[in-house]
């Protein structure tokens, strides 16, 4: 057992037939995933379990229904399997009869990944592990494996089938992701700076930075807000920004009932500390749909476009907090940088974290993505986690669900 408490890749007997659980989740643009480091950490455990001679059954989720990126796993195969050297089967299905004849044929050292589990009723949504458990997708699966491995440290904070159900009734082991992420988020949340602890909070699960923004209030000096959580601050501040203009899309009015009287007692309590933005930039309606116009939020007086960037004197002025930081945090990305017009607040401010000599973390799958994107170089940042949600989880001392059901199994 590791000294974390659970099992590892290191105690795990040989010639299994494994369902090993990875974190593939992933920026899909026109409908395809796009490569990204998330690819290729798992691709070191998948090879190691593969090389080992174990029977590899690969799960993974992708984005949330609802939502244009939630998708097949039918691309994610191609691309893992270029990183891992190895061809990897790919069956459009979860648990059914398709899924457990392709679990059953496999021969050693062979590699097969199942359909997204998300589009498995019994995955969603979160609660408690015993439940989940006794779901029909986590019974069928566990009578055609040996033992269970968990390597999505960065989708461990979730309380879905996939991640708390299988080490309830399997032999259970962390993967080589999820032991060294672990391992390292755990110990950012023991340290102590000598001087300003700057959170750089944006991206558009907002829920996820607000809950632990409350957290977090007595060990952060100051929080810098962008993106769908920025806006959502600047409405509960009274102005008309943060609000879902496309019937179709739900980025901001549900986040927006479920946090907005912790945002107004946050602001109430210590608006001192939360930084946000006093301009914003949105694309013109009129031109290519990719030129960039700035407008000071003080100006904005109705609900007319879609903001996708914190402005120019924003993201200057985040810099500067940056700076003057001991330790910067960043959770999620100030704008939609994919889009280079668009890059601006988050490649400003990851720029001045690179170039100034504080401890820093940047996380998450999306966001640790505008590093590579933009020429920055990984090895000026102290921690680059493909977690987002987990990591700053951990930062605020919280058990990850996924995590637990490990430590559970073990003590078994
Ligand atoms: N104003 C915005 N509108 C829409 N998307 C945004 C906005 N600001 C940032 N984003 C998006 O947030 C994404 C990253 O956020 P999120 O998925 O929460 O974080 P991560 O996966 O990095 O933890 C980026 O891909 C970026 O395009
Ligand atoms: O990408 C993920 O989290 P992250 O955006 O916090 O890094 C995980 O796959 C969890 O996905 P979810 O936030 O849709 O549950």
């Amino acid at each position: 057992m590791s000294t974390h408490g659970f099992d590892t890749l290191d105690d795990l007997p040989a010639d299994r037939r494994l369902l090993v659980r990875l974190d593939l989740n992933s920026p899909i643009e026109d409908g395809t995933p796009t490569d990204n480091r998330r690819f290729e950490r798992h691709a070191e455990t998948v090879r190691e379990l593969a090389d080992a001679g174990h029977r590899v059954v690969l799960l993974a989720h992708q984005g949330r229904p609802g939502r244009d990126d939630f998708v097949s796993l039918d691309g994610h195969a191609g691309i893992l399997a270029e990183h891992v050297g190895q061809g990897i089967g790919f069956v459009a299905d979860t648990h059914g009869e398709a899924a457990v004849d392709a679990i059953d044929a496999l021969d050693p050292g062979e590699i097969l990944l199942l359909e997204n589990t998300r589009m498995c009723d019994d995955e969603l949504p979160e609660a408690d592990p015993e439940a989940k458990a006794d779901t029909e997708f986590v019974r069928t699966l566990a009578a055609h494996v040996d033992a269970y491995v968990n390597d999505a440290y960065s989708a461990a904070h979730r309380s879905h089938a996939s991640l708390v159900g299988f080490p309830e009734v399997l032999p259970a082991y962390a993967g080589r992701v999820m032991a060294t992420e672990y391992a390292a988020n755990t110990a950012i949340a023991g340290r102590e700076f000598d001087g300003r602890v700057t959170m750089v909070v944006g991206g558009t699960k907002a829920t996820d930075v607000i809950e632990v923004m409350d957290a977090l209030g007595d060990s952060v000096d100051d929080f810098l807000l962008g993106g769908i959580a920025g806006e959502l601050f600047l409405r509960a501040g009274g102005h008309p920004v943060g609000f879902d203009l496309d019937p179709e899309r739900d980025l901001y009015d549900s986040q927006w009932e479920r946090n907005h009287e912790l945002i107004e007692g946050m602001l109430d309590e210590r608006g001192d500390q939360i930084t946000l933005a006093t301009d914003l930039a949105y694309a013109d309606p009129d031109g290519t749909g990719r030129e960039r116009v700035e407008i000071a939020v003080d100006d904005i007086d109705e609900k007319e476009v879609s903001f996708l960037d914190v402005g120019t004197g924003t993201a200057e002025a985040y810099a500067d907090v940056v700076r003057d930081s001991a330790a910067v945090f960043v959770k999620g990305a100030l704008g939609v940088f994919e889009d280079e017009p668009f890059s601006v607040g988050t490649v400003t401010v990851l720029e001045a974290i690179a170039e100034t000599d504080c401890f820093s973390v940047v996380g998450g799958g999306d966001t640790s993505r505008a590093i590579e994107r933009y020429g920055l170089a990984e090895s000026d940042f102290d921690h680059v986690s493909i977690a987002g949600g987990a990591y700053i989880r951990a930062l605020t001392g919280r058990p990850l669900a996924g995590v637990e059901a490990l430590k559970r199994a073990a003590s078994r």
